[in-house]
């Protein structure tokens, strides 16, 4: 269980102060997958580095299965942190490694033996299906690739908690649907907490369980997905919802009066929303 309550965090920018992390409080189950969604400047990536306390919050509570990290020493934090893996946008990779030096790069210090670390690296290459790329570098891999060694690395350490940082917004959407895909598998098969940081909602549609939407260092609105996005109350969620269907295109286009969409007099647009992912009768008939 992961528990912020009441964190904040500001930085200094010249004379001013951004308060990127904004008194949030959130709670997030173990075995889930949590998604915090917003806009870029929302302070997303601020708010899951301080899970970690990459970021140290200016106050506030950060409980990881019932600790709170913000009292720990360094060395106590150290030992903690290695429960939980993080990937990020741009992999962040060692370039001058093969992959599975990368992998093996958290197993360094653990008093496994080689053959043990040999062990581990090739189930983890094999969990993220890349055991035939053990041997290439980093820039011989595609982006999906590179995210997936990053993956088996942040895996290395066997972790309670993945976080996600913008960890499909450098891939294509087929690549995004694989990673998320390799995601929730890792979720189910090793039963990892995982919070997913995105600004996409295919990425929260998709694999995500539970959501926070985040406007200004706030969290604006959370709770399970099916709540949060069938009857969403702040604009920003309603905002999301619009850029997962083509409609928001049709407005405009109606608004800047095109001839492909030039609505007869009393006619009417009707958008329909489904609770369920299928429906196999109509439910509107024309006359
Ligand atoms: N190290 C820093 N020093 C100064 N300001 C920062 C720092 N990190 C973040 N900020 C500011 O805090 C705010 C939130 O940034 P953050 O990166 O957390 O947002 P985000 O939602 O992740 O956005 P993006 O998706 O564009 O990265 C922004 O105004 C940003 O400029």
């Amino acid at each position: 269980m992961i528990e912020l309550k009441n964190v904040s965090k500001t930085f200094a920018k010249g004379k001013e102060h951004v308060k990127a992390v904004d008194n949030v409080s959130l709670s997030i189950k173990d075995g889930e997958i949590y998604g915090i969604i917003g806009f870029s400047g929302a302070g997303k990536s601020t708010l899951v580095r301080c899970i970690n306390l990459l970021e140290k919050p200016d106050c506030g509570e950060v409980i990881v299965d019932n600790i709170d990290l913000m009292k720990l020493k360094e060395k106590e934090l150290r030992k903690v942190r290695q429960h939980i893996g993080m990937i990020f946008q741009h992999f962040n990779l060692m370039k001058s490694r093969t992959v599975f030096d990368n992998v093996a790069y958290p197993l360094r210090h653990t008093g496994l033996s080689k053959e043990d670390i040999k062990e581990k690296v090739s189930s983890l290459l094999n969990l993220v299906e890349l055991e035939d790329k053990a041997a290439s570098y980093p820039s011989q891999l595609s982006g999906g690739q590179k995210q997936r060694v990053a993956i088996a690395r942040s895996l290395a350490n066997n972790p309670d908690i993945l976080l996600c940082d913008e960890a499909t917004s450098a891939l294509d959407p087929q690549t995004t649907l694989s990673i998320l895909k390799l995601l929730k598998s890792v979720n189910k098969k090793l039963n990892i907490t995982i919070v997913v940081i995105t600004h996409e909602m295919e990425v929260i549609k998709e694999i995500c369980d539970t959501v926070a939407v985040v406007e200004d260092g706030h969290v604006v609105e959370q709770g399970s997905v099916f709540e949060v996005f069938s009857d969403p109350k702040q604009q920003i969620t309603k905002k999301f919802i619009s850029t997962t269907s083509n409609i928001q295109n049709i407005y405009e286009l109606i608004n800047q009066n095109e001839s492909i969409v030039q609505l007869k007099e009393n006619s009417k647009i009707l958008k329909l929303k489904y609770l369920k992912d299928s429906t196999s009768e109509a439910i509107i008939q024309t006359s």
